[in-house]
């Protein structure tokens, strides 16, 4: 499939500021923890026309990084995000100056972001106007054609968002991506804060939206469960490196990196059979100082020197299928 959006070997580097606790110990000859975060390090993923790549890892590990990088909000220190070849972002001194609309973002509590006191039609019609994408006299039929698209009744459009409930408002955020007319949307936890039952509905809503406008998803979880519903092909990231990517059948089939493993059989929704893997043990470490070699080694049960001691180079193990991990664990 020919890449739509592509990213290329992306990088991003986060510095905080030291707190004033820590420069007090330095004064009395503590050292400084670090204070640099390498969120996303040379992470290369592409997305096909009407695609659904799921980002699955565990809290911390990048994939928010990853999918503004994606979306154009966030510019990497190094490689490129591009859709159709050309950048997602032009930049200015460095900083975002303008960002394709072509990618949308919806975020796990899109109400986060709205004016309480902003009718939900106005917020869906907020950004195609400003972008020039609607004419201003068809804004009403256009709002009311993008809530039908996300299976909501067109007269919620004079409503305050204080009048949704938790799937109604997971609709809105998806509803204000679609008024942008985007070709990929990345859908950053847009179903963390649902019940699991309102969760299959919006998951429907997804997939149909799929099937009917071609659009393709970056699909952001920390659920594999969910993302095992929904993807096409899968992607596993761990402490900011992609360990594992490929069509989502086969990573499931047969998981070729013992966290991707671990994770599966964390899973217990998913219906499919056990394979004995071990679980995924003890605490993700910090990313502020992530282990040395392969960043999993100190919670993988196959783990010896090497894996302590060099960076695992990502490998193609089938057709489209790529894993970092030393060895061959079938
Ligand atoms: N603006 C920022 N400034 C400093 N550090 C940041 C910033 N954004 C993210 N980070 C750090 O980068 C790392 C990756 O964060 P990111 O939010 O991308 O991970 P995530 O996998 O999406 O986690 P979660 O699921 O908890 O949102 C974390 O250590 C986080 O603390």
């Amino acid at each position: 499939m020919t890449a739509l959006l592509s990213l290329e070997s992306v990088s991003k580097r986060f510095t905080r500021r030291a707190t004033v606790e820590e420069c007090l110990l330095s004064l009395l000859g503590r050292p400084m923890p670090p204070r640099s975060v390498h969120a996303v390090d040379q992470v290369s993923l592409s997305i096909g026309e009407g695609e659904v790549v799921g980002l699955v890892g565990e809290s911390g590990c990048g994939k928010s990084t990853l999918g503004r990088i994606a979306a154009g909000l966030i510019v990497p220190d190094g490689g490129s995000a591009l859709l159709d070849g050309r950048p997602v972002a032009e930049l200015r001194s460095g900083r975002v100056e303008k960002r394709t609309t072509a990618v949308q973002m919806v975020f796990q509590d899109p109400f986060a972001s709205l004016n309480p006191r902003m009718k939900v039609g106005e917020a869906i019609a907020e950004g195609p106007l400003a972008h020039g994408l609607w004419p201003a006299a068809e804004r009403s039929e256009r709002v009311a054609a993008t809530l039908a698209d996300v299976g909501l009744d067109p007269s919620y459009a004079a409503r305050f968002p204080h009048q949704f409930s938790g799937g109604q408002r997971a609709r809105i955020g998806i509803a204000r991506a679609l008024a942008m007319n985007p070709r990929v949307v990345v859908a950053d936890e847009a179903l963390a804060a649902l019940d699991v039952s309102i969760q299959a509905q919006v998951l429907n809503t997804f997939m149909d939206l799929r099937a009917r406008r071609g659009i393709a998803w970056l699909f952001i979880s920390h659920d594999l469960g969910v993302v095992g519903h929904l993807a096409d092909r899968v992607a596993i990231m761990y402490l900011g490196r992609i360990v594992e990517f490929g069509p989502a059948e086969a990573v499931f089939a047969a998981p070729a990196h013992p966290y991707t493993r671990g994770l599966i059989e964390a899973v217990p929704r998913l219906e499919r059979r056990r394979f004995g893997f071990h679980p995924v043990r003890g605490e993700i470490p910090s990313p502020l100082s992530p282990p040395s070699g392969c960043h999993f080694h100190p919670r993988c049960p196959h783990a010896v020197r090497r894996c302590r001691e060099e960076k695992p180079t990502p490998r193609q193990i089938d057709t489209g299928r790529m894993v970092a991990c030393h060895f061959d664990l079938a």
